[in-house]
């Protein structure tokens, strides 16, 4: 355990944080959000995707999500896997974040369980940025059981750090940056510039 790093326990946001803004080019208040990326596992339209939809809260800065859930995400029998409960947290609350930034990922994501979730259930997800500090956007998000503020199935919080778009071109496949339009020249310069 010689080289790895402490982990870091603490994700609460400084008192004095500054207050979320929307940003000038978000969608507007009840308007669907796009997908990170169209082979995103939590909200791209790909096999395997938990084909997550999110749509902007009233406030503008707040998002609301539906994950249905299926019996191919089942962890125990008929009941929903923890770790994919924690995937849809990380794309809604990483959804919340484009609402005020461009890229970031998520640095560190808590979750507590707090109920079972059968399959065939519709979970809601109701996700926001609580503070900005630098590069360091905090979130927070409840899943609720069938329904907005239905009985609450889990909650979380997570840290997503700001990264530019060399971040993705670095430590991306090839194929798939190239997928996007990337030039192979491009992807070498940024893997170069290390
Ligand atoms: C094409 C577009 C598509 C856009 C697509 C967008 C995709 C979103 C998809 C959904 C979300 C995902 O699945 S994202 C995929 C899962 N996540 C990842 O793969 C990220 C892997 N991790 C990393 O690449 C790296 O660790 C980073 C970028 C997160 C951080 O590295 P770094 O940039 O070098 O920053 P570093 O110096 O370590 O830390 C900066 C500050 O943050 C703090 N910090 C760092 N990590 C943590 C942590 N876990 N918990 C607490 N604090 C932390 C440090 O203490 C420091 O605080 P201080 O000293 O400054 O106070």
């Amino acid at each position: 355990m010689g080289n790895v790093p402490r982990v870091p326990i603490s994700i609460e946001p400084p008192a004095d944080a500054e207050a979320p803004q929307r940003h000038p080019k978000a969608p507007a208040p009840g308007e669907p959000t796009a997908a990170h990326y169209e082979g995103c596992r939590g909200c791209g339209d790909v096999p395997g995707s938990l084909r997550i939809r999110s749509w902007v809260g009233d406030d503008g800065v707040s998002v609301h999500s539906r994950f249905d859930v299926l019996a191919e995400h089942q962890g125990a029998p008929g009941l929903l896997h923890g770790g994919m409960l924690m995937t849809a947290f990380d794309d809604a609350l990483g959804t919340a974040y484009t609402q005020i930034a461009r890229s970031a990922v998520t640095a560190r994501l808590e979750t507590d369980f707090r109920r079972p979730v059968p399959v065939g259930t519709t979970l809601w997800l109701r996700s926001r940025v609580d503070a900005i500090v630098d590069r360091k956007i905090f979130t927070s998000g409840v899943a609720f059981l069938g329904e907005l503020d239905g009985e609450v199935a889990g909650t979380a919080r997570a840290l997503f750090l700001k990264v530019g778009v060399e971040h993705f071109l670095r430590h991306g496949r090839p194929e798939d940056l190239e997928a996007l339009g990337a030039s192979r020249e491009v992807i070498e310069a940024a893997r170069a510039a290390r």
